[in-house]
Protein backbone atom coordinates (compact mmCIF):
# COMPACT_ATOMS: atom_id res chain seq x y z
CA UNK A 1 0.00 0.00 0.00
CA UNK A 2 1.13 3.53 -1.11
CA UNK A 3 0.35 6.81 0.22
CA UNK A 4 -0.55 9.30 -2.56
CA UNK A 5 -0.60 12.25 -1.50
CA UNK A 6 -2.16 15.75 -3.03
CA UNK A 7 -0.40 19.52 -2.44
CA UNK A 8 -3.18 22.02 -3.46
CA UNK A 9 -5.38 20.06 -6.00
CA UNK A 10 -7.65 22.49 -8.08
CA UNK A 11 -9.51 20.55 -10.52
CA UNK A 12 -12.42 18.15 -9.32
CA UNK A 13 -12.29 15.32 -12.19
CA UNK A 14 -8.53 14.57 -11.65
CA UNK A 15 -8.63 14.16 -7.97
CA UNK A 16 -11.70 12.24 -8.61
CA UNK A 17 -9.59 9.91 -10.84
CA UNK A 18 -7.09 9.68 -8.10
CA UNK A 19 -9.58 8.54 -5.47
CA UNK A 20 -10.77 5.78 -8.31
CA UNK A 21 -6.93 5.00 -8.60
CA UNK A 22 -6.75 4.82 -4.63
CA UNK A 23 -9.23 2.40 -4.46
CA UNK A 24 -8.65 0.01 -7.43
CA UNK A 25 -5.02 -0.40 -6.21
CA UNK A 26 -4.84 -0.28 -2.48
CA UNK A 27 -3.59 3.23 -1.81
CA UNK A 28 -4.45 5.61 1.03
CA UNK A 29 -4.64 9.35 -0.19
CA UNK A 30 -4.14 12.91 1.39
CA UNK A 31 -5.51 16.14 0.32
CA UNK A 32 -3.66 19.02 1.50
CA UNK A 33 -6.01 22.40 1.54
CA UNK A 34 -6.50 24.49 0.67
CA UNK A 35 -8.48 22.64 -2.40
CA UNK A 36 -9.71 24.30 -5.24
CA UNK A 37 -13.36 23.10 -4.75
CA UNK A 38 -15.63 21.66 -2.39
CA UNK A 39 -15.97 17.70 -1.36
CA UNK A 40 -19.44 18.35 -2.89
CA UNK A 41 -18.20 18.93 -6.92
CA UNK A 42 -20.56 17.31 -9.11
CA UNK A 43 -17.88 16.74 -11.23
CA UNK A 44 -15.96 15.00 -8.40
CA UNK A 45 -18.62 12.41 -7.39
CA UNK A 46 -19.02 11.64 -11.07
CA UNK A 47 -15.44 10.83 -11.33
CA UNK A 48 -14.63 9.18 -8.24
CA UNK A 49 -16.92 9.36 -5.25
CA UNK A 50 -18.80 5.89 -5.84
CA UNK A 51 -15.32 4.69 -4.60
CA UNK A 52 -15.16 7.17 -1.40
CA UNK A 53 -16.08 4.34 0.64
CA UNK A 54 -13.35 2.07 -0.36
CA UNK A 55 -10.64 4.16 -0.54
CA UNK A 56 -9.35 5.85 2.89
CA UNK A 57 -8.85 9.90 1.73
CA UNK A 58 -7.54 11.89 4.69
CA UNK A 59 -7.94 16.00 4.59
CA UNK A 60 -4.94 18.26 6.18
CA UNK A 61 -5.57 22.08 6.96
CA UNK A 62 -1.45 22.10 5.48
CA UNK A 63 1.23 20.73 4.52
CA UNK A 64 3.08 20.86 8.61
CA UNK A 65 -0.89 19.39 9.92
CA UNK A 66 -0.14 16.25 7.94
CA UNK A 67 3.75 16.19 8.79
CA UNK A 68 2.09 16.54 12.47
CA UNK A 69 -1.01 14.00 12.44
CA UNK A 70 0.93 10.96 10.14
CA UNK A 71 4.66 11.45 11.37
CA UNK A 72 5.78 9.46 8.34
CA UNK A 73 9.06 8.73 7.44
CA UNK A 74 11.01 11.56 6.02
CA UNK A 75 13.01 9.40 4.31
CA UNK A 76 10.40 7.56 2.52
CA UNK A 77 8.60 10.71 1.25
CA UNK A 78 8.84 11.45 -2.67
CA UNK A 79 8.14 14.82 -4.41
CA UNK A 80 7.24 14.02 -7.82
CA UNK A 81 8.11 16.79 -9.94
CA UNK A 82 9.26 17.98 -13.29
CA UNK A 83 12.46 19.30 -11.32
CA UNK A 84 13.17 16.08 -9.99
CA UNK A 85 16.54 14.46 -11.03
CA UNK A 86 16.01 10.88 -10.18
CA UNK A 87 14.05 8.93 -12.42
CA UNK A 88 10.51 7.09 -11.20
CA UNK A 89 12.11 3.76 -12.32
CA UNK A 90 15.47 4.18 -10.93
CA UNK A 91 13.41 4.27 -6.68
CA UNK A 92 13.14 1.03 -4.90
CA UNK A 93 9.59 1.47 -3.90
CA UNK A 94 8.48 0.12 -0.79
CA UNK A 95 5.00 -0.34 0.79
CA UNK A 96 3.93 2.56 2.46
CA UNK A 97 5.95 5.00 0.61
CA UNK A 98 4.69 9.23 0.00
CA UNK A 99 4.31 9.63 -3.23
CA UNK A 100 3.72 13.63 -3.14
CA UNK A 101 2.37 15.38 -6.24
CA UNK A 102 1.42 19.04 -6.88
CA UNK A 103 -1.31 21.26 -8.09
CA UNK A 104 -2.38 21.26 -11.79
CA UNK A 105 -1.44 24.87 -12.32
CA UNK A 106 1.83 25.52 -10.68
CA UNK A 107 3.39 22.15 -9.56
CA UNK A 108 4.57 21.68 -5.54
CA UNK A 109 5.45 25.15 -3.99
CA UNK A 110 9.13 25.84 -4.82
CA UNK A 111 9.42 26.10 -0.56
CA UNK A 112 8.27 22.74 0.14
CA UNK A 113 10.02 20.97 -2.78
CA UNK A 114 13.28 22.17 -2.02
CA UNK A 115 13.49 23.06 2.10
CA UNK A 116 11.34 19.45 2.47
CA UNK A 117 12.95 16.80 -0.32
CA UNK A 118 16.53 16.20 -0.27
CA UNK A 119 17.29 16.04 -4.39
CA UNK A 120 17.69 11.91 -4.54
CA UNK A 121 13.68 12.17 -3.45
CA UNK A 122 12.78 15.12 -6.00
CA UNK A 123 12.01 12.48 -8.58
CA UNK A 124 10.98 12.68 -12.69
CA UNK A 125 8.74 10.68 -14.88
CA UNK A 126 10.39 11.17 -18.82
CA UNK A 127 8.99 13.11 -20.62
CA UNK A 128 9.64 13.71 -24.23
CA UNK A 129 11.86 17.11 -24.97
CA UNK A 130 10.30 20.59 -25.17
CA UNK A 131 6.68 18.91 -22.98
CA UNK A 132 6.07 20.94 -20.08
CA UNK A 133 4.09 18.21 -17.56
CA UNK A 134 1.85 15.33 -17.82
CA UNK A 135 -1.48 15.94 -16.40
CA UNK A 136 -1.52 15.19 -12.83
CA UNK A 137 -3.88 12.53 -12.52
CA UNK A 138 -1.98 10.28 -15.02
CA UNK A 139 1.32 11.27 -13.42
CA UNK A 140 -0.75 9.40 -10.15
CA UNK A 141 -1.44 6.47 -12.12
CA UNK A 142 1.93 5.56 -13.63
CA UNK A 143 3.66 6.14 -10.75
CA UNK A 144 1.41 3.83 -8.77
CA UNK A 145 1.64 1.25 -11.00
CA UNK A 146 5.29 1.27 -11.32
CA UNK A 147 5.67 1.08 -7.66
CA UNK A 148 2.89 -1.62 -7.29
CA UNK A 149 4.60 -3.51 -10.31
CA UNK A 150 7.80 -3.32 -8.60
CA UNK A 151 5.86 -4.61 -5.28
CA UNK A 152 5.45 -7.79 -7.06
CA UNK A 153 0.93 -6.34 -7.23
CA UNK A 154 0.46 -7.19 -3.26
CA UNK A 155 -3.34 -7.39 -2.83
CA UNK A 156 -4.32 -7.41 -6.51
CA UNK A 157 -6.70 -9.95 -7.46
C1 LIG B 1 0.19 19.40 -14.35
S1 LIG B 1 1.55 19.06 -13.32
C2 LIG B 1 2.11 20.64 -12.76
C3 LIG B 1 2.70 21.50 -13.81
C4 LIG B 1 3.60 22.58 -13.27
N1 LIG B 1 3.63 23.67 -14.20
C5 LIG B 1 5.00 22.02 -13.02
O1 LIG B 1 5.86 22.18 -13.88
O2 LIG B 1 5.23 21.39 -11.99
C6 LIG B 1 0.82 18.47 -11.83
C7 LIG B 1 1.71 17.54 -11.03
O3 LIG B 1 1.89 16.30 -11.73
C8 LIG B 1 3.16 15.76 -11.43
N2 LIG B 1 3.92 15.63 -12.68
C9 LIG B 1 3.52 15.98 -13.92
N3 LIG B 1 4.47 15.68 -14.82
C10 LIG B 1 5.51 15.15 -14.12
C11 LIG B 1 6.79 14.63 -14.46
N4 LIG B 1 7.23 14.61 -15.72
N5 LIG B 1 7.59 14.15 -13.49
C12 LIG B 1 7.16 14.15 -12.19
N6 LIG B 1 5.97 14.62 -11.80
C13 LIG B 1 5.15 15.11 -12.75
C14 LIG B 1 3.83 16.72 -10.45
O4 LIG B 1 3.59 16.30 -9.13
C15 LIG B 1 3.12 18.03 -10.75
O5 LIG B 1 3.19 18.90 -9.66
Amino acid sequence: MFRIVLVHPEIPPNTGNVIRLAANTGCELHLVEPLGFSMDDKLLRRAGLDYHEYAPVRRHASWEALLETCQPDRARMFAMTTRGSRPFAEVAWQPGDWLVFGCETSGLPPALRDGHFPTGQRVRLPMRPEQRSLNLSNAVAVTVFEAWRQNGYAGAA
